[in-house]
């Protein structure tokens, strides 16, 4: 069902049609990405929009070049570059699906005056449970757990799987923006203590919601933390900001999420910390690159869990991000005023 709002938009954007007798061009990577989720998602859209993939816009640049208004990003493509904005005179605006903007160059889309839209709303709560999800599966060690319990060989069964408890343990948030508090109110339920390290810090009603204490040094948030998890915007300030120096201030039994971007970590630095026993284990569900190679050394590590960047990959949340999509798409043709519009100055 579609939400209210985007009724709203479809119903002052159908008039416009109507006016015009013409549907928008909007450039998209191809129909393999799920640009929807279900298949009268995809005829709805199609009613209203003239989706032109990649391919066919690469195969007739001077025919559909003039044409296209808009461009969906899903899962970063297409990728969004001088040569493609300086053929598409027409673009008022980029649609990006989900909250990290890392992989767009602001200062380029803001010179060719075009608008962008993400959908920083539909992931939170989505994100926020792939957290806790790799958190409880590396304390308790359930991957392991699943082969011992699945092995062909009985004999490895063992009520002794050990793990750890999460209830009581200490959590430290990097990055405490709308999906780190979500966490946090998840963590409050299972009776963890909360620190968290920001740019700025929360208004202190919103710490005591959730019991979480601010650490103005992340040094601090390291030391103290079982599990220290990783939900920031990867930006030239945060990229490798845990290196071997804050891997080595982390406690050996401390686990390591990241949920926000891999460049967060120095990878090469986390084997070393993995293989040595600075710390007990990770849960990464964002590397670099992605995937990673076969040859990966992460991939043979048993104190790892990986999982190919799933973070927003529920059907609710993936269904929301394409109704803002949608919704700031046609807000913006239709010369409205534009539902989750990135500031780009
Ligand atoms: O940026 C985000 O929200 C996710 O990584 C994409 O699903």
């Amino acid at each position: 069902m579609a939400s209210l709002r985007t009724l709203k938009f479809l119903r002052q954007f159908h008039q416009k049609i109507m006016q015009n007798q013409k549907l928008p061009c909007v450039l998209i990577n191809s129909f393999e990405e799920p640009y929807c989720v279900n298949e009268d998602h995809v005829a709805d859209l199609k009613k209203r929009l003239n989706f032109v993939t990649m391919q066919e816009f690469l195969e007739n640049k001077t025919h559909f070049g003039p044409k296209i208004q808009a461009i969906y990003i899903w899962g970063g493509k297409p990728v969004i570059d001088k040569e493609l904005l300086q053929s598409l005179p027409t673009l008022k605006i980029i649609v990006n699906s989900g909250a990290g903007l890392d992989h767009l160059d602001l200062n380029l889309i803001a010179s060719f005056g075009v608008k962008l839209a993400n959908t920083p709303h539909a992931v939170t709560n989505s994100t926020a449970d792939m957290g806790m999800a790799l958190l409880l599966a590396s304390a308790r060690r359930i991957l392991e757990g699943n082969e011992v319990a699945t092995s062909p060989d009985t004999k490895s069964f063992s009520i002794n799987w050990m793990g750890q408890e999460v209830t009581g343990s200490t959590l430290g948030i990097i990055g405490m923006g709308k999906i780190g508090y979500k966490i946090a109110q998840r963590a409050k339920a299972f009776e963890m203590k909360i620190l968290y390290h920001n740019r700025n810090r929360r208004k202190v009603e919103e710490e005591q919601a959730v019991g979480a204490y601010y650490c103005a040094k992340l040094d601090e948030l390291l030391q103290q933390s079982d599990f220290v998890l990783l939900i920031t915007p990867l930006t030239p300030q945060t990229y490798k900001m845990i290196g071997k120096r804050e891997l080595g201030l982390m406690k050996p039994t401390a686990t390591l999420i990241n949920i926000g971007r891999g460049q967060l970590v120095d990878q090469d630095a986390l084997v070393e910390a993995l293989q040595t026993g600075i710390i007990k284990a990770a849960g990464l569900d964002v590397t670099y690159p992605e995937p990673l190679p076969r040859s990966h050394p992460l991939l043979k590590l048993k104190n790892v869990i990986l999982t190919p960047h799933i973070g927003s990959a529920t059907h609710q949340s993936r269904r929301l991000m394409m109704e803002n999509m949608v919704e700031s798409l046609l807000a913006a043709l239709s010369g409205l005023s534009i539902p989750n519009e990135v500031n780009l100055k």
